[in-house]
C-alpha cells in the first residue's frame, strides 16, 4: 500500500464518508457531556460516580490504540472501521436502554471500544487514496473536522434530551450507526485498487518485533511527544474542569461560559485548514509549530493565572482560542509518525502516537481533581485559589512534552539532512 502519484476523484468520496463516520465517532464521545444531570437523576449518581464515565471511556479509548493500530495494519481499514460502527452503535443503544449504573458503565466501554477504532482507520485510508502532498492538508481536516460531532453533542443532543428523553434521544443517536454502515460497506474501499487488503498474518514475536521497530524510530517518538504535549489543555477544559474553573475561578455565568467551551471546538475547526497547509509545505518546521504551540499555551494560561482577580473576557477568549488550535497542532504527530515508518506499519505507528494526548489528558484531568481536593478538603465549593494550583500542574506535562519534542528534534535532525525532511521521509535505519 503506498500513497497514489495523483488523487482520484473518488478519493474524496471515500474520506466523506470515513470522515462521517469519525464525526458519529466523536458525537457519541461527546454525547455523555451534555447529560450529567440527567444521567446523574437516572441512574442516582455521586460526582465521582459520573466522572468515572469519562475517565473510563478515555482508558477504553488510550488502551485500545495499539491493538486497533496492528488490527489495522492486518485486517485493513474497512474491515475494522465496520467493527467500530457497530460496537459504538450497539454501545449507544446499550447506553439508552440501560437502567443500572452498572449496565451504563458497560455500555460506555462499547463506545470507547468503537470510538477506538474509528479515527485511524480514518488516517490509514487518507494514506492510501490521496497523493503524498496532500496527504497533510486532508489528515488536518479529518482532525478538526471531526470535532464538529462535539458541536452536534452539544447543541442538538442537549435539545433531545429536554424534548424527546433519554431512551429516544440515545436511541436516535444511535440509529444514526446503521445508515453510515451501509454507506460505508458501498463506497469505502482499502485501497484505490483493492476492496479489502489485508497484510500479512503476523506471530506474536513478529507483532512485538513490529511494535518495537516503530516506537525505535526518533519519528514516531517525535510524534507521540507532539500528540501529548498539544491538546491535552482543550481536552481538561472540554472534558470536565473548564466549567466549573470559568464559573467558579473567572466569575462567568454558566451561559458565558458554556459558549466559550463551545468556541474551543470552533477554534480547532477553523485552525485546522491552515495547520495543515503550514505542514504539508514546510516538514521540517513541524515540530517547531508544535512547541510555539506548547509556548504559546502555557503562556497564555499564566497570564490568567496571574491575572488579580476575575480575567477579563478578551483574555478568557483568547485562552480558549489558543487551547482549541492547539488541538489541531497535535495532528502534526500522525504526519511525523507517517513520514517515519513504511506503509505496513502505518496504522500500529498511528496507534502509538494517538495514545500520547488521550494519556496526558487524562493525567492532567486527574491530577487537577486531586489538587483541587487536597486544597478544599471539608470545604462546601471548589475556590479560585484552589482552581489557579490546581490548574498550574499542566506546567508540568508542558514542561515534560516540549523536553521530549526538543531531544527527539534534534534526534532525528543529527540523524536526517534538512532536504531528506522536505523530501517526504524522516525514517531512519
Ligand atoms: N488530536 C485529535 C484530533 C484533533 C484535531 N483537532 C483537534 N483535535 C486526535 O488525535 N483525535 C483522535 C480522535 O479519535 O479523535
Amino acid at each position: 500500500m503506498t500513497a497514489p502519484p495523483t488523487t482520484p476523484r473518488r478519493a474524496w468520496l471515500v474520506w466523506g464518508v470515513a470522515l462521517a463516520v469519525y464525526v458519529l465517532a466523536v458525537f457519541h464521545r461527546s454525547s455523555l457531556a451534555v447529560a450529567g444531570l440527567a444521567a446523574t437523576e437516572r441512574f442516582d449518581l455521586s460526582a465521582s460516580q459520573l466522572g468515572t464515565f469519562a475517565v473510563l471511556q478515555l482508558l477504553v479509548y488510550a488502551g485500545l490504540q495499539i491493538p486497533v493500530g496492528l488490527l489495522i495494519d492486518r485486517f485493513g481499514p474497512r474491515a475494522v472501521m465496520t467493527t467500530g460502527i457497530v460496537t459504538f452503535s450497539i454501545g449507544q443503544t446499550a447506553f439508552a436502554l440501560a437502567s443500572s449504573y452498572p449496565e451504563a458503565l458497560l455500555a460506555r466501554v462499547l463506545v470507547g471500544t468503537g470510538d477506538a477504532m474509528t479515527f485511524i482507520c480514518v488516517l490509514r485510508l487518507v494514506n492510501s487514496w490521496f497523493a503524498p502532498r496532500t496527504i497533510p492538508l486532508v489528515t488536518q481536516l479529518t482532525g478538526s473536522s471531526g470535532q464538529v460531532g462535539a458541536i452536534i453533542a452539544a447543541v442538538p443532543m442537549t435539545w433531545a434530551l429536554g424534548e424527546l428523553g433519554w431512551t429516544t434521544a440515545y436511541l436516535v443517536a444511535a440509529g444514526a450507526g446503521p445508515v453510515l454502515l451501509a454507506a460505508l460497506l458501498l463506497v469505502v474501499h482499502d485501497t484505490p485498487q483493492h476492496r479489502h487488503l489485508p497484510g500479512q498474518p503476523m506471530s506474536r514475536q513478529a507483532l512485538v518485533a513490529s511494535l518495537r521497530a516503530s516506537w525505535s524510530q526518533p519519528g514516531t517518538r517525535l510524534g507521540f511527544w507532539i500528540h501529548f504535549s498539544t491538546p491535552f489543555s482543550a481536552h481538561v477544559l472540554a472534558l470536565l474542569w473548564g466549567f466549573p474553573f470559568l464559573v467558579v475561578s473567572e466569575g462567568l455565568s454558566d451561559t458565558a461560559a458554556g459558549t466559550l467551551l463551545s468556541l474551543i471546538v470552533v477554534a480547532t475547526v477553523a485552525s485546522g485548514p491552515v495547520l495543515g497547509w503550514v505542514v504539508g509545505n514546510h516538514p521540517w518546521h513541524r515540530s517547531s509549530v508544535a512547541l510555539g504551540t506548547v509556548a504559546a499555551t502555557a503562556a497564555t494560561w499564566t497570564v490568567v493565572l496571574a491575572w488579580p482577580g476575575h480575567a477579563p473576557l478578551w483574555l478568557l477568549v483568547l485562552l480558549v482560542v489558543v487551547c482549541g488550535c492547539a488541538g489541531p497542532t497535535s495532528m502534526i504527530g500522525f504526519d511525523v509518525g507517517r513520514t517515519s515508518n513504511p506503509p505496513e506499519r502505518m496504522a500500529s505507528a498511528s496507534g502509538i502516537i494517538n495514545q500520547g494526548g488521550f494519556v496526558a489528558a487524562l493525567v492532567a484531568v486527574a491530577a487537577i481533581g486531586v489538587v483541587l481536593d487536597l486544597m478544599t478538603a471539608g470545604a462546601a465549593t471548589y475556590t479560585p485559589d484552589a482552581f489557579r494550583a490546581a490548574m498550574s500542574v499542566q506546567y508540568l506535562l508542558w514542561a515534560f512534552g516540549a523536553l521530549q519534542i526538543w531531544r527527539y528534534r534534534q534526534r532525528v535532525r543529527r540523524l536526517l539532512g534538512r532536504e531528506v525532511v522536505e523530501g517526504g521521509s524522516t525514517m531512519i535505519g
